[in-house]
């Protein structure tokens, strides 16, 4: 008797955990497989059906890109779970001189998310998307409005097609246009098939927030990148 009711209790509790974990199991052993560290968006990048930034953000040329994504979203660990890649290559000034101009803005980067930031299995929270995509607009708006702070006014996400977690992925962003305070922007998720996977745009307004800080930031950005060097050296490469 003992041993049924022991018994019962063993298959009750396996049954439970298996209902409970399975989609964990089964999202790590088919992950085991698919893991992705070519970040092979370069040959997308050089078929010319991408426009590459116009503006390069100063991560381009960091040595540690960690650190620094870390310091800008503003918390030591905020945004670390998301390993992001910029690329290797400096084709323009940090920030355009003239915000009137027709040319647009891009940032563009490729992002590859951790096991834990899945909210259906194997899939990337879409909240988390949207941080990603909202801390790039921050970031780019804030270079093209010349280093004015800007906060989110608002944010619209068209989630096309799953993102999944250890895959790598291209956002682009670029600036729409820009009205007095206002700045549009334009974001694109693409997979390495150049699918679209998310669309978004946003508005943001440049506010009087934290402008010293960001400032200092920037300062300590470039001071460790030394990205006026860099830049230097590509812009004589050109000339050659
Ligand atoms: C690349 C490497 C570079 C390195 C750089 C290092 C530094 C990086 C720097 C930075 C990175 C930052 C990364 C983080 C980014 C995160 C961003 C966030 O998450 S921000 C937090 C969430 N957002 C809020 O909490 C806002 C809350 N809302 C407000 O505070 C206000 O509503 C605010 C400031 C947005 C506007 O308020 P008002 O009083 O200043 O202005 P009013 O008069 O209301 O609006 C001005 C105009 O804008 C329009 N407007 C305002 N809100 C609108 C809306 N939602 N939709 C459409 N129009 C709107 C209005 O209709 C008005 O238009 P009319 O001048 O009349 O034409």
């Amino acid at each position: 008797m003992k041993k049924n009711i022991l018994l019962f209790g063993l298959a009750f509790v396996g049954g439970f955990t298996y209902e409970r974990y399975f989609p964990y199991v089964k999202a790590f052993i088919s992950d085991k497989g698919q893991k992705n560290d070519d970040h092979s968006f370069k040959s997308m990048l050089e078929q010319g059906n991408y426009i590459q930034p116009k503006v390069i953000d100063i991560m381009h040329s960091s040595p540690d890109k960690h650190f620094l994504h870390n310091f800008i979203a503003q918390h030591n660990e905020a945004l670390n779970v998301f390993k992001i890649y910029y690329p290797d290559k400096l084709e323009q000034k940090i920030y355009s001189d003239n915000l009137e101009s027709e040319d647009k803005i891009h940032l563009h980067f490729v992002f590859n998310a951790a096991d834990h930031l899945q909210g259906h299995s194997s899939i990337v929270h879409g909240g988390l998307l949207a941080t990603l995509i909202d801390n790039a607009f921050g970031q780019l708006s804030y270079l093209a409005s010349g280093q004015i702070p800007t906060a989110t006014a608002n944010l619209n996400i068209n989630y096309r097609k799953p993102v999944k977690t250890n895959h790598d992925y291209m956002i682009t962003a670029e600036i729409d246009k820009i009205e007095g305070r206002k700045v549009f922007l334009k974001a694109t998720i693409y997979d390495q098939d150049k699918t679209i996977c998310t669309e978004a745009t946003g508005l943001f307004l440049t506010v009087q927030w934290g402008g010293q800080m960001w400032k200092n930031a920037l300062d300590k950005i470039k001071e460790v990148t030394q990205i006026d060097d860099k830049i230097v050296k590509i812009d004589q490469k050109k000339k050659e």
